[in-house]
């Protein structure tokens, strides 16, 4: 099947005086890009990450996004899972269940957690297939670009060495083509086993916001907007995000001290 070229992705670059500011920024866009999409498409296709995300997330669960969202055509999916039982101290799941799932009336069937019964290599597996099923069902649109499945948006954190989801730097599944979904057993990040969506799958989201806060992440903020590289090594992670419409950039003052 041939796909069109992709465009060069906008960027977009914000920075806010604190983490305060940036968290209710990022609620007021969320909300604003589920309500254009649901008036576009009738659903809003999230993809969550781990780590201090859902935190950042907290104003939308909060007035007036709490009761002017519409909820009900939220899907959510992660980028990344950590492959632990979904009760689990170390679960993705269970963060966001905690501080943002349980607080908003999303249909329990719109969320689409790993299933947590299998190995990392299955657990993937069933994911990919999973999203497949969504595709055939005309729940998820696939990208005409890309040719991968196409979700509204991405919320993702990045880490001090540069990875994205669960693409790190060193390993090579950072470099999956065709795997819509991949797994790893031995992440530098605890817990070693996870699985992730590749790059294929999260350069083809609409919108992708790249939420970034805390002074340890100063330098590979400089290194990300700037070439991305280590003199000598490859480019980071962090680097090879891009999206089919745009990619906005959140930072606290502290994470865009070295740009
Ligand atoms: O499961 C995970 O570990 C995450 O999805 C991971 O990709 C995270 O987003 C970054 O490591 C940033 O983490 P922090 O926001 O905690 O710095």
């Amino acid at each position: 099947m041939a796909f069109a070229s992709p465009a060069k992705t906008q960027t977009k670059l914000l920075k806010f005086d604190t983490e305060e500011d940036v968290a209710v920024a990022l609620a007021k866009y969320t909300a604003d890009l589920s309500e254009k999409y649901i008036n576009e498409k009738g659903s809003f296709s999230v993809v969550l990450s781990g780590g201090t995300l859902i935190d950042t997330l907290r104003k939308l669960v909060e007035s007036p996004y709490k009761q002017s969202v519409d909820w009900s055509k939220w899907l959510i999916f992660w980028v990344d899972e950590r492959v632990v039982p979904l009760d689990h101290e170390d679960s993705n799941y269970l963060l966001a269940s905690r501080g943002f799932l349980s607080k908003v009336p999303i249909p329990p069937s719109n969320v689409y957690a790993i299933n947590d019964k299998k190995s990392p290599e299955g657990a993937a597996d069933d994911y990919e297939d999973r999203l497949k099923d969504l595709v055939s069902r005309k729940i998820l649109p696939i990208s005409n670009i890309s040719g991968f499945p196409k979700f509204d948006l991405m919320l993702l954190g990045m880490g001090p060495d540069g990875h994205v989801a669960s693409l790190f730097p060193s390993r090579h599944h950072r470099y999956e083509k065709e795997r819509w979904v991949t797994f790893i057993t031995d992440s530098p990040k605890p817990p070693p086993p996870r699985i992730t969506f590749t790059f294929p799958v999260i350069n083809s989201a609409s919108e992708i916001a790249m939420v970034i806060t805390g002074a340890d992440l100063a330098e590979t903020t400089k290194m990300a907007l700037g070439n991305g590289q280590i003199p000598g090594s490859t480019p980071l992670p962090c680097t090879e995000v891009s999206a089919e419409g745009e990619l906005t950039w959140f930072l606290d003052k502290d994470a865009a001290s070295k740009l």
